[in-house]
């Protein structure tokens, strides 16, 4: 037999389980043949008079059990065979759960399972005729109801059996009556509407029209929203793994979680969550390609309406109009469809973000250390000390994934600055690779010291990404580092920080880093709130993220682009705080709750610093919210060596005041020497982060202390937070390429980039985006076009940038300066109160045109 065709075995626990399964579904058709084909005359507990002959067709057995049942529940017992058919297959498809069971959850269901039988056994008892000769509701109906009825009266009773009953199914599945009640509405409105359309069916040329698609389809959008909102049952929706405990996947819909991964967003546990998520977001219609089907289209925009959800969708590229108002474009399920489109074929609501199950389910391996050699090990380290004449109490042990701190009691008198510069001798005389010294745990007067695990563990991406603090983190720029020495993920705002400056030696886990902080900002949020420049000089480690629609322009690998990316940066910045300022706002957050606020009450506020003269638009354009600006240079000691000082100047600007703003700064170097990390970019990034360095001298460079020369690599790391002085040990999280090509990929199917050419543009095209105050390298040259130019504008007498613009087909800065130009020469006035210029200089002779 060929390999292909070979016949796969099951493991011995898939047998048992297969085995389960089988056993209780005869089990249970066993039984519900014997309670339905129960004769009274059969023997059984309750009957002594058998005849001879057993007419039940399961036999001696099957008449003895049927008794029973129908004694103690009455008509209640033919709810046992299918909650055996029902154990059966829970057993069989839950094999990875066996392991986990949540007890909290089975006795919850317990609870509801007996509540419903126990009531429904009572109301059948009180309401019911018998059944073969015993209650309706068997002996425990009977007690029930007995028990109740000289209490609560017919009527009380029956209410609050009902009530049970109604308590225990919510316990018992987890569904909640509004979703029934819901479910309901939405059954009766597809009857009428199916009812309205009845007519239609019989006419031949009416095809299918969009109720005809049918209730189910409606049912299962609405079942899609109401768990995705409500964030189901862990127990029942959980994928796999105790980490991935708040993954919501909905079990009973596995085609759908199969074909369309993305309607899962699971990083969404809250109902809030999923509503700040899948409700539209706004958008600078600028920045976005006209023809993305983008879910975070501003749906309050005046041109845009939302509509029912069950229509269907066009698949093709659309675009969004602004202004016309005729011209009316419809979001449906977040997807922007234009007036006159063909609505083709449904396509589901796609999550806002990607979902977590992108990133691979780790093997995780747990440090097998016990807590007797954890206790050897302590007293190893005090024989140890006690060598080098220190005197010292082991008083505290905290295993965590990579390393295990001991906290040292230290004698009267001793400095724990000994211990520092004694830390290479011991992690010799201890074994381990190396040991890093604590001098100061904050709120306690113990000495640490770390020493590495024999067995290390990795963090996983997902198991970090994956914790409440990450997902309950309301800021746009939350990040996950990787988790802390007793395995707590660490959760960091980047807009906080606001720059971070990361170093370490080649190989100590620095891109994986990035590539952990980019993902973490793609996981939480989209191009409407956060927005990257992607400096890659090394031309490799960010290639990756080209395409993504998060990009203000390409992955730029030239180091003059890069300058010009900064400068822009820094011109963006300026713009920023002027419209700010404008609006009388502090920084972003307060400009973009204004802004929506305004659209919000149906008055858009206009761009206060738009001029008639600057502009081909006829009007001021509506002001929109800001995206904050991540801009990530993985190698920028490249970008020093190749374009120079002016580099550090830029960042040392944009790091000055660009928190406002909403520009940060993700810094990383391998090469961490004070002609690299200056003075000037330290005194304006006071968040660093550490990766292992070869020397303390380099670790002094970063961070300013010593420390990180003493780490594992791999993705070890102090991290040394805005505002202290004390760097915090994490280990940071490990995501494979694999890993991030999927989030990409993910992103790539929800859009494209709205490039920003000017970003780049600069000295490539000749022109050069200044900013306030700097003078242009070629400041003595006249523009190419300067001559052409005056005669054009002495000839048609219209001073204009814009006229310049639109004659020469050059960009809004060049014909600026061209006419700046002619305003240093006399060729046309100075701008008027009307914004307008007037032209001096006489038109040409006419042989020169
Ligand atoms: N958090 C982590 N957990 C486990 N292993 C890691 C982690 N981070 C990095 N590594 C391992 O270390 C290797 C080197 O990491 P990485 O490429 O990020 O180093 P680097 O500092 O960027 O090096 P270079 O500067 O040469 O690009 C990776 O291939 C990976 O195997």
């Amino acid at each position: 037999m060929s390999k292909g065709n070979s016949v796969k075995t099951l493991s011995g626990v898939q047998r048992l389980l297969e085995g389960s399964l089988i056993f209780c579904c005869m089990t249970a058709t066993y039984v519900l043949i014997a309670l339905s084909s129960f004769h009274s005359s059969d023997p059984g507990w309750s009957q002594s008079n058998f005849d001879g002959e057993i007419n039940n067709l399961t036999g001696a057995v099957g008449a003895w059990l049927a008794d029973v049942l129908f004694y103690f529940f009455g008509y209640c017992a033919y709810i046992i065979p299918i909650i055996i058919a029902l154990t059966g297959w829970l057993l069989f498809k839950r094999t990875h759960k066996l392991l986990e069971i949540d007890y909290f959850s089975v006795g919850l269901r317990l609870i509801g399972f007996l509540l419903i039988v126990f009531s429904l056994a009572a109301l059948a008892s009180m309401n019911a005729n018998g059944i073969y000769g015993f209650s309706a509701g068997g002996v425990a109906g009977d007690v029930i109801g007995q028990a109740m009825l000289p209490y609560f009266n017919s009527l009380g009773t029956t209410l609050l059996l009902l009530c049970f009953v109604g308590a225990g199914f919510t316990l018992l599945t987890g569904i909640s009556w509004l979703t029934v009640v819901d479910l309901t509405g939405y059954a009766t409105i597809w009857f009428f509407r199916a009812l309205k359309e009845l007519p239609n069916k019989f006419k031949p040329e009416m095809g299918d029209t969009e109720d005809t698609r049918g209730f189910l389809s409606v049912v299962e959008r609405f079942k899609e929203r109401r768990n995705t909102a409500a964030g189901e049952d862990d127990e029942e929706s959980n994928e796999d793994s105790p980490a991935a405990k708040t993954v919501t996947v909905n079990k009973e819909k596995p085609k759908v979680d199969s074909v369309q991964p993305r309607i899962e967003p699971q990083i969404f546990e809250r109902s809030e969550d999923f509503v700040q998520a899948a409700a539209p977001i706004n958008i600078d219609p600028q920045m976005i390609e006209p023809h993305i089907a983008a879910p975070w289209v501003n749906d309050e925009a005046d041109d845009v309406e939302l509509i029912d959800t069950d229509n269907k969708v066009s698949s093709e590229p659309v675009s969004v109009s602004k202004r016309n108002e005729q011209d009316k474009a419809k979001v449906v399920d977040g997807i922007v469809v234009l007036p006159g489109q063909e609505l083709e074929q449904e396509r589901p609501p796609m999550a806002p973000l990607p979902c977590i199950s992108l990133l691979d389910v780790p093997n995780r391996t747990t440090n097998p250390i016990s807590q007797e050699e954890l206790e050897q090990i302590g007293k190893l380290v005090e024989v140890k000390l006690a060598d080098f004449n220190i005197t010292a109490n082991v008083v505290g042990v905290y295993p965590g994934p990579v390393v295990t701190r001991f906290e040292l009691e230290l004698a009267p008198g001793v400095k724990a600055s000994k211990i520092t510069n004694l830390s290479k001798d011991l992690a010799r005389s201890l074994l381990a690779e190396n040991v890093r010294v604590v001098e100061v745990i904050p709120g306690k007067a113990y000495v640490g010291l770390e020493l590495p695990n024999k067995f290390r563990e990795t963090v996983f991406m997902r198991d970090v990404l994956d914790c409440e603090d990450f997902r309950e983190n309301p800021s746009h720029l939350s990040m996950v580092l990787g988790a802390d020495i007793g395995g707590k993920p660490v959760v960091v705002d980047l807009g906080k920080m606001p720059h971070l400056l990361v170093a370490g030696t080649t190989g100590s886990g620095k891109s994986v880093g990035v590539n952990v902080m980019i993902t973490s900002l793609l996981y939480k949020s989209g191009p409407d709130d956060v927005r990257f420049i992607m400096i890659d000089p090394k031309m490799l480690e960010l290639s990756v993220y080209e395409g993504i629609p998060h990009l203000l322009c390409e992955v730029v690998t030239d180091m003059k682009e890069a300058a010009n990316a900064l400068r822009w940066c820094v011109g963006e910045m300026e713009r920023r705080y002027k419209l700010m300022s404008a609006l009388g706002v502090r920084n972003l957050k307060g400009y973009n709750a204004k802004i929506k606020q305004a659209k919000e009450s149906g008055e858009p506020i206009y761009d206060p610093l738009w001029k008639s003269s600057d502009s081909m638009e006829p009007e001021a354009p509506e002001l929109d919210k800001l995206p904050s600006i991540v801009v990530v240079v993985d190698e920028f000691a490249d970008m020093m060596m190749i374009v120079g000082k002016k580099v550090e100047e830029l960042i040392a600007r944009i790091a000055q005041k660009a928190r406002a703003a909403g520009i940060h700064l993700i810094l990383a170097t391998q090469r961490p020497s004070v002609d690299v990390i200056t003075g000037l970019i330290k005194a304006n990034i006071p968040t660093r982060m550490a990766f292992q360095v070869s020397s303390r001298i380099d670790s002094r460079t970063i961070l300013d202390q010593q420390g990180a020369e003493t780490l594992l690599g791999m993705g070890d790391m102090l991290y040394l937070p805005p505002g202290t002085s004390i760097p915090m040990r994490v280990h940071g999280a490990f995501i494979d390429d694999h890993e991030v090509h999927k989030v990409v990929a993910d992103w790539h199917a929800r859009g494209k980039p709205q490039y920003i050419e000017e970003i780049l543009q600069g000295s490539a095209e000749g022109e050069q985006v200044l900013l306030p105050g700097e003078a242009s390298d070629s400041e003595e040259e006249v523009d190419a076009l300067y001559d052409e130019a005056v005669a054009f504008v002495t000839q048609t007498r219209r001073g204009s940038i814009s006229s310049v613009q639109r004659k020469f087909k050059i960009g809004y800065n060049r014909a600026a300066r061209i006419i700046e130009q002619m305003e240093l020469q006399g060729v046309v006035s100075a701008q008027g109160h009307n914004g307008n210029r007037e032209v001096l200089a006489p038109p040409p002779p006419k042989d020169y045109v």
